[in-house]
């Protein structure tokens, strides 16, 4: 591939994001010890004994936006018209009703018209995305969003495909509960024969995945 110069998005953090909650690990601790006392265990048993640390030091990272997540674009001449489809970015985000686990894999298509996004930067975007509480619509459009903004077109598709534990492990208790969300703009929304496209691409790497 020839690329003819390299330039980092200047909106690689649009500000329709929210921003991220500072987290107080001391904090978060001492609560995790009294969630443990509430629950009627003894915090200082042997086991226990670092688990408050652990959890905060956990929900740290989880909540901690990657600083390198830049959206670094190239200017491609070659990519003239060309579909692009980037699946398989798996991550674990977390439901917001129940703090509970959801595991979405989510997929990006693009027309690429001069200008390509660095393949790495779906993935970045999306961990960027997951890594706070949410909801997978959500998620999905922050995720297309993102990318419409780094490239600066609204020919952006994203699905989602989420297995949420609050339907599994609890409440409804239905293991095989899948949910897809699809997010499509400009000409994805315009033109079936791309949308198809993306779509059976999609799906190609799913299979591929199995
Ligand atoms: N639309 C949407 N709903 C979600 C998502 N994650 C969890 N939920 C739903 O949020 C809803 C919360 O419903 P509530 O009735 O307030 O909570 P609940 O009594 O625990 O509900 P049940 O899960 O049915 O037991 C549930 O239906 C969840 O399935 C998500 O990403 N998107
Ligand atoms: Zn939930």
């Amino acid at each position: 591939m020839s690329t003819n110069g390299v330039r980092p998005s200047a909106t690689a953090h649009p500000g329709r994001a929210a921003p991220q909650p500072t987290v107080d690990t001391p904090r978060v601790t001492g609560l995790v010890r009294e969630l443990l006392i509430a629950l009627g265990e003894d915090p200082h048993r042997e086991g226990l004994l670092d688990t408050p640390a652990r959890v905060a030091a956990w929900w740290c990272s989880f909540l901690s936006p990657d600083p390198s997540a830049m959206a670094t674009c190239f200017t491609e001449t070659h990519a003239s018209d060309q579909l692009v489809v980037v699946g398989g970015l798996n991550v674990w985000s977390l439901c917001e009703h129940h703090m509970l686990p959801m595991k979405l894999d989510a997929h990006v298509g693009y027309l690429a018209d001069g200008t390509v996004l660095g393949l790495s930067k779906f993935g970045r975007i999306a961990q960027r995305y997951a890594g706070r509480l949410q909801m997978q619509e959500r998620f999905t459009r922050q995720l297309a969003d993102e990318v419409t903004t780094a490239i600066g077109s609204e020919d952006v598709a994203v699905t989602v495909h989420g297995v949420h534990l609050c339907m599994s492990m609890r409440g409804v208790r239905m293991e095989m509960a899948r949910t897809s969300t699809v997010q499509a703009g400009g000409r994805f929304k315009t033109d079936p024969l791309l949308s198809q496209q993306f779509l059976t691409l999609s799906t190609a790497e799913l299979r591929g995945a199995a």
